[in-house]
């Protein structure tokens, strides 16, 4: 019996097996999965649900290899390659050397290579030894070569991700875009995805592409014209004619996965984005201990990445059968039938000589061809590439579309449809003036980017000097307006005048403290140049301003406490190491540094004592800022002339502040 079995057990019928229970094995998933969707409990993520900004796309992704997608890709590589005298161009035209030269010492491999075997058929001692220094002396070089053209690649790709990324970052961080991606438009919900890996990814992408594109080109335009020049042209017409239906067939079959990459970043971007915000608001789940919920909605999130990833899979194993079958095994096949037809043919100049002489060439041109053949395999696999590529593409000009609109002040959202019937304009058509020590408001309506109104026509004017207190109910605009003022959000109609930005301060509800020096937290957006530049701060002037928010005595704490530099250059994470009234009296510090004529506090003194509060108040009267103050705290009350009263209904009231007028607030 056990002979019997053994009959059966050789390569091949092991190798059916093993594909056999790899079928049955998928097959087996699938079934399982759809079970499995049936099942609420399979994923505890299943119950969770969560939207992040990005709006959902009406349909699904598209990113084909098409004429668009080459007009895209061109329009990247631009920024990447700008120039034919650049160093870009330089390594592009570096790698191109190698992949010849790599392609000579092939070419060169093969022939030294047949001349040695040659010898060793022949029993000739001498000219084995002479060919194989021949060749070992050569070694060397072919190495050098090898590495030279993966520095190539590496340093063109680090190249094109500077340039791309300068460009991106540059349109990224210019007016406030950064703050339009996010607050105003609804296209994009993870920049900093698209920002750093997609376009890693497009890079790497080109960049591979170009190599596995360019040497199979190289490759398969030599041996074309070195068989061409000795079998005759059928040889290679043939080959390439297989070359074109494969390479069309596959990449109609491959259309899927540009989209598939596409979808892949998003839902990467989605679950990154939802770990970071765990570690920013990591304090208030520790205290809420909401450990768990925050596990599911990240499972949820990891559970989608995961079951795309799957599909994803499962799409590129069917396609890599294909590709095999198609780009190796059957371009062979082609490869073999085509060299075999001059020997076949009585009267081919090729078949002169003697039965050695016809072996030698068969073997020559036969390496030849099996060459040719992997080479065009290769040219049809580097249509995945391409696939792939065109979803990176699409990416990074979906970020870069987005940009461009931004930076023209064009915004796409979903707009609630009440105001479409209502005479208040449209974003940006509305007009701002700068002037200094004056802040008017001409009917101009307070729009939420939504489109929804909470005042349809304000109007007020502000002169330096006249502080107003600013009060409402949650909800009713207060923020909005500020927004408006500190051209965050665009003004629909009518006229803002108002100062330049730079002579605008607005101290927001959470403070916002900067990566780098106690130095910078207090002059910050300055730099420490730009201060020494403005001449009029000294490092004594930043240490009065500490002590008039009551917070002197950080210099030393700070200094005996942390090991990266000294003093002022004492280098920390302060958003973690100061207490949250501490961060407001930097804020506060901040605001004297720069002595603007208008400041905007808002609610920005909520953890600070009433009495630190009065004094900060007071200095800013004897430093000649006009303040704009939200602030429920009636203690406020007495710092200001005139106040500004929303209802949450739409209707305002803009008044001096009399004697006799009715204070409220805690
Ligand atoms: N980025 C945004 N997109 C859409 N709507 C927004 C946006 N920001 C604020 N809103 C809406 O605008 C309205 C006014 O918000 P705003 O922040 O101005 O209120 P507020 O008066 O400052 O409230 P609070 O006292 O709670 O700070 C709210 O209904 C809010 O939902």
């Amino acid at each position: 019996m056990a002979p019997a079995l053994s009959k059966f057990a050789n390569r091949r019928t092991l190798a059916g097996a093993c594909a056999l229970t790899a079928l049955l094995w998928i097959l087996k998933r699938r079934n399982h999965k759809r079970g499995a969707k049936n099942s609420r409990n399979a994923w505890p993520a299943n119950d969770i649900q969560y939207v992040i900004k990005e709006e959902k796309p009406k349909s699904a992704p598209k990113a084909y290899v098409n004429a668009k997608f080459f007009k895209q890709l061109q329009q990247l590589l631009k920024i990447g390659i700008p120039s034919i005298v650049s160093p870009e161009f330089g390594f592009v035209l570096l790698i191109a050397g190698s992949l010849i030269a790599r392609s000579l010492c092939d070419l060169w491999m093969i022939n030294v290579g047949t001349l040695i075997e040659q010898s060793i058929v022949n029993m000739d001692t001498f000219t084995f030894r002479k060919r194989l220094i021949k060749f070992m002396a050569a070694l060397p070089v072919i190495a050098v070569v090898n590495n030279v053209l993966k520095f190539g690649l590496y340093e063109m790709k680090l190249r094109l991700r500077t340039n791309i990324t300068r460009d991106l970052t540059d349109q990224y961080l210019k007016g406030f875009t950064y703050y339009k991606m996010s607050n105003l438009d609804s296209r994009i919900a993870n920049p900093d995805q698209l920002l750093t890996t997609d376009v890693d990814k497009f890079c790497e992408s080109c960049t591979d592409l170009y190599s596995n594109v360019a040497k199979p080109l190289l490759d398969i335009f030599i041996y074309v014209y070195r068989l061409t020049t000795n079998l005759g042209g059928k040889t290679p017409i043939i080959m390439l004619s297989y070359l074109v239906v494969a390479g069309a067939a596959i990449t109609h079959l491959r259309r899927p996965i540009g989209a598939m990459t596409v979808q892949e970043q998003r839902l990467e971007g989605e679950y990154r984005h939802i770990h970071s915000r765990l570690i920013t608001n990591s304090e208030e789940v520790a205290f809420y201990q909401g450990n768990n919920r925050e596990k599911l909605i990240l499972l949820a999130s990891f559970q989608k990445l995961v079951a795309h990833l799957r599909r994803f899979l499962e799409f590129r194993t069917f396609i890599g059968i294909v590709d095999n079958f198609v780009g190796k095994y059957m371009a062979t096949i082609f490869g073999f039938y085509a060299v075999s037809l001059p020997f076949f043919q009585k009267n081919h100049p090729i078949l002169s000589g003697s039965p050695d002489h016809r072996f030698k060439n068969y073997y020559t041109y036969g390496r030849m061809l099996v060459k040719l053949a992997e080479a065009i395999g290769r040219l049809v696999l580097a249509g995945r590439e391409l696939t792939r590529l065109a979803g990176f593409t699409a990416r990074v000009t979906e970020i870069k579309t987005v940009l461009d609109d931004l930076n023209a002040g064009k915004y796409e959202r979903t707009m609630i449809s009440d105001f479409k019937d209502e005479p208040i304009g449209s974003p940006g058509a509305g007009r701002i003036v700068n002037r200094d020590n004056v802040i008017t408001f001409d009917r101009v309506p307070l729009v939420t980017p939504n489109g929804d109104i909470l005042i349809r026509e304000l109007s007020f004017e502000v002169k330096s000097g006249m502080n107003v207190l600013v009060c409402g109910p949650n909800g009713c605009g207060k923020s909005s307006l500020f927004r408006i003022l500190g051209e965050l959000w665009p003004v629909w109609s009518g006229t803002v005048t108002k100062p330049p930005r730079g002579k605008l301060f607005y101290i927001p509800q959470r403070p916002y403290m900067t990566l780098g020096t106690l130095r910078d937290q207090v002059i910050y957006p300055h730099t420490k140049a730009e201060m020494a530049r403005r001449g009029r701060t000294t490092d004594e002037d930043l240490k009065k301003l500490l002590d008039l928010v009551q917070l002197g005595h950080l210099l030393e704490r700070e200094s005996l406490t942390n090991t990266e530099g000294q003093g002022w250059d004492v280098v920390a994470d302060w958003m973690d190491v100061l207490s949250g009234g501490e961060k407001q009296r930097i804020a506060m510090a901040r605001l004297f540094y720069h002595k603007p004529q208008f400041a905007i506090l808002d609610e920005c003194t909520s953890a600070v004592s009433v009495d630190v509060e009065d004094s900060m108040y007071s200095y800013c009267r004897q430093a000649n800022i006009t303040l704009f103050t939200v602030s429920h705290r009636r203690s406020l009350w007495k710092h200001h002339e005139y106040y500004l009263q929303m209802d949450g209904r739409g209707n305002y009231e803009f008044k001096p502040i009399e004697p006799d007028t009715e204070e409220f607030g805690s």
